[in-house]
């Protein structure tokens, strides 16, 4: 079973660290890869095996969509195996839950296309109210039948195959849009080629990684990078070979302990850093510097250490929306203003994040303005309080950090955590 995360759960209070904290720690896999490695599976032409693979409530959703596919997907271990049922395979089910989990909204109905029967999609109330409309439009021009939308819940009638060919939307509300033609790209009789036309897409790391992955699997990609093209991605039709992978630990989750390190003036490990990789929570080693960190990558992982005084900084995070939350939350213990901009699409992640922040922090002190595209910040003494988590995983962890530093911060429902890091507070409760 899949459960939401329990709304009524008492508020926890935030460990408050009192001096450095001096800690090392091994993080769960990423949700990014996991769920793209996935998908991927489902559409290869054999089985694969997802080694050390995030067990999370979004991965499960992932692994209960593909099933509902027809799919065979055994989750039992650590190394997951993924059994795909072949094109045209009748769904097993007619509903696909997609939580909160954006990379199972989007990422599943362009499968979802090639099976032969409809699917109904639905999530969380917070769910119906993400961006997903011009992914259905743009779906519908390569060939889908779709039914509802613009939001959730909406069906997708499967044909057993899809036209493809070129399509051209605006993925400035989210990269997850190209990700999403890109990963089923192959399978459609014309593969996809697919141009952005607006404002600029966010998160370009992940549709690195979407690349890096499908060439992993064999899949003939043209992107930006290689081509000179931007903005333009090509998948040329063909199969997915089935693979063998071992997914990375969640640099994007490595962010609140990390910043432990920072906001303490403390040390802290994450072990098994990837020398190379395409998450952006690596560009945490760029981030962290700029407000007086050390980081240095070594061979046990990535070592923070914190600096005497923690500054603020002018940045802008499109590329790595996902990390404001946690950047957000040191700036509000920096001894000089910040700003964090580029990322007005973070509007539409779990919850309008730059609200949620500005409404949170300010609740504890913190001197904050919203701006359209981010946050800024001035330096102003914090109190404790409660801080709300809008079923926002990375709001909790934003919480925690403040918290580590500043007395009596109460966490409402922590345990929104276990969208992508199930046992987080017991990780972080540990640490010191
Ligand atoms: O493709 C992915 O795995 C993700 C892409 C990003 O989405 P947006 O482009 O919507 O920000 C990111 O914020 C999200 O956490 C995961
Ligand atoms: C935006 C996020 O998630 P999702 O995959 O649901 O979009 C996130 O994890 O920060």
């Amino acid at each position: 079973m899949v459960h939401a995360a329990d709304p009524s759960a008492a508020d926890w209070p935030a460990p408050v660290a009192e001096g450095p904290v001096d800690a090392a720690v091994r993080l769960p896999g990423s949700k990014s890869l996991t769920n793209r490695a996935l998908l991927l599976a489902g559409v290869a032409d054999g089985p694969s095996v997802v080694r050390r693979a995030l067990r999370s409530r979004d991965t499960e959703l992932m692994a209960a969509a593909l099933r509902a596919l027809g799919h065979d997907v055994d989750s039992a271990g650590d190394d997951w195996v993924v059994r795909p049922a072949g094109a045209g395979a009748a769904p097993a089910r007619d509903a696909v839950d997609c939580g909160l989990a954006g990379t199972v909204m989007r990422f599943v109905p362009p499968v979802a296309a090639l099976a032969s029967g409809r699917v109904g999609f639905d999530g969380d109330p917070h769910m119906r109210t993400r961006p997903i409309g011009t992914l259905l439009d743009a779906l519908r021009d390569l060939g889908v039948a779709l039914e509802g939308g613009p939001t959730l819940p909406f069906v997708v009638a499967g044909r057993g195959s899809v036209p493809g060919g070129r399509v051209v939307l605006d993925a400035s509300a989210s990269s997850q849009f190209v990700s999403a033609l890109l990963l089923a790209g192959a399978t459609y009789d014309a593969g996809v080629d697919v141009v952005h036309e607006g404002p600029p897409v966010p998160s370009l790391p992940h549709l690195e990684m979407t690349v890096a992955m499908l060439r992993e699997h064999g899949v003939d990609v043209a992107d930006p990078a290689t081509s000179g093209e931007p903005d333009r991605w090509r998948v040329a039709p063909g199969p997915v070979r089935a693979l063998d992978r071992a997914i990375e630990p969640d640099l994007s989750n490595a962010a609140p302990f990390l910043a432990l390190a920072a906001a303490t003036g403390g040390r802290v490990l994450v072990r098994d850093w990837p020398r190379t990789t395409t998450q952006p929570g690596d560009r945490l080693r760029e981030i962290l510097p700029l407000m007086g960190a050390g980081c240095e990558l070594t061979d046990e992982g990535l070592v923070v250490t914190g600096p005497d005084e923690l500054v603020g900084l002018d940045v802008d995070l499109r590329d790595v929306g996902e990390l404001t939350p946690v950047v957000a939350a040191l700036c509000a213990l920096a001894s000089s203003p910040s700003v964090l901009r580029g990322v007005a699409h973070i509007r539409g992640h779990e919850t309008d994040r730059i609200t949620a922040l500005a409404t949170e922090l300010g609740g504890l002190g913190a001197d904050v303005t919203e701006r359209e595209d981010g946050l800024e910040l001035r330096p102003a003494p914090l109190h404790g309080g409660r801080f709300r988590t809008y079923a926002d995983h990375r709001m909790a962890h934003a919480a925690v950090v403040v918290g580590a530093v500043v007395p009596g911060v109460e966490v409402e429902d922590v345990a929104t955590t276990a969208k992508t890091f199930p046992g987080f507070a017991d990780v972080w409760s540990g640490l010191w």
